[in-house]
């Protein structure tokens, strides 16, 4: 068995006893049934992930940023030049991007890992290079990767989560850093959920009215190239594999292993933007299962995320507009998935506490 695939068979559903247990346990800590919200899911979904109840504290969590370039760039979805990619993992690596100043608020590691920038970059404490091409092909043209591209991407990112987990993470949280990189998420979203393009494109870092006209038609081209499109409803006739080779990029690739391997050794993943919610489609696609190990960190400004989670039935626990990717998002929602598992480790039941129940 190849390692994708070894990753993909060890992938298990929620577990039912843990989940039923952690439901019940809810429902006996002292304060009224429900009243965490949403935050009583996040600790009933982690209870599922890892099959047991309380679960484990979500710490320490590991944040990795996987770079890549695009070679649809060159049809001018984006006002950035494709160097800031390259230049944005060094501020990365020096420790000064927003991304390394939320890890430090809330005591997240960061990694960055070189799947596909389209620049040589030199060895430093924190990157792992794992380079698979200078860049995709333009999407827009034909495939965007080969399969076996795709496939060394997805294992370059469970190589690094093994490694993460490996040295102690209990919690991974996924980024991104990627000039152009909403275009192939657009096309990832269209091609995984059977959206039209105009209704999942976004302006991504800030575009105007024209260029965000043109992004929606590269869109479609790359769907009508790759032999993607369908309707609302239609199954894809493409395998997820060959889709995510299509119109993906290298980051959304090593971001799909990255999730595959975290739901695999039963370590919670916690999701990112736009980048991350296309990701996780394909990741979905491959393995369907992989859901149950995830929780949405936010939803993103990128009209495409809600639609990408709303495919995969997940509920964003922040919603502040972000729309910067490189972790930003599933970073400041750890300290909710934290408290979400803190609960059910510390509050009282009524039992336990002397406190009164109400009459049933
Ligand atoms: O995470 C998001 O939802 C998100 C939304 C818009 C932009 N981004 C970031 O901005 C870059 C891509 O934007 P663009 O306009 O060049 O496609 C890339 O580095 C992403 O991390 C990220
Ligand atoms: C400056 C800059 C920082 C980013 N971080 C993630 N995507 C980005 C895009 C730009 C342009």
């Amino acid at each position: 068995m190849t390692i994708l695939q070894e990753t993909i068979a060890a992938i298990r559903p929620a577990d039912p006893a843990a989940v039923a247990e952690a439901r019940a346990h809810q429902d006996r800590l002292t304060k009224p049934r429900g009243a965490l919200g949403a935050l009583e899911e996040v600790a009933i979904r982690l209870a599922g992930a890892a099959a047991v109840s309380p679960p484990p504290l979500p710490v320490p969590a590991a944040l990795a940023i996987f770079a890549a370039d695009h070679g649809v760039h060159a049809r001018g979805v984006t006002p950035w030049p494709q160097e800031v990619t390259l230049q944005m993992v060094g501020n990365f690596l020096a420790g000064g991007a927003v991304a390394n100043a939320f890890a430090a608020q809330v005591g997240a590691s960061v990694t960055v890992v070189d799947v596909g920038v389209a620049a040589d970059l030199d060895p430093a404490p924190g990157l792992t290079i794992s380079k698979i091409a200078y860049g995709t092909a333009d999407l827009s043209r034909g495939p965007a990767m080969t399969p076996e591209q795709a496939v060394a991407a997805l294992e370059a990112g469970i190589a690094h989560a093994r490694g993460l987990v490996d040295g102690g993470a209990r919690c991974l949280i996924t980024g991104d850093m990627g000039i152009a990189n909403t275009t192939a998420s657009a096309a990832l979203i269209c091609a995984f959920t059977g959206h039209e393009a105009a209704a999942v494109t976004g302006r991504g870092t800030g575009i105007d009215g024209e260029t965000l006209e043109r992004k929606i038609e590269v869109v479609r081209e790359a769907l009508r190239v790759n032999g993607l499109e369908r309707g609302p409803g239609a199954a894809s006739p493409v395998s997820a594999l060959e889709t995510l080779a299509a119109v993906g990029g290298l980051e959304h690739a090593a971001i799909a292993g990255f999730v595959l391997a975290g739901a695999a050794l039963r370590v919670p993943v916690i999701l990112d933007g736009v980048i991350a919610g296309a990701a996780a489609l394909a990741a979905a696609a491959l393995a369907p299962d992989v859901v149950d190990h995830c929780v949405a960190g936010h939803r993103s400004a990128e009209p495409g995320h809600a639609a990408a989670l709303d495919h995969l039935g997940l509920r964003p626990l922040v919603e502040l507009e972000l729309r910067l990717g490189e972790g930003t998002g599933g970073l400041l929602a750890h300290p909710l998935v934290c408290a979400a598992a803190r609960v059910m480790h510390e509050v009282a039941t009524f039992d336990s506490a002397g406190v009164t129940d109400k009459e049933a």
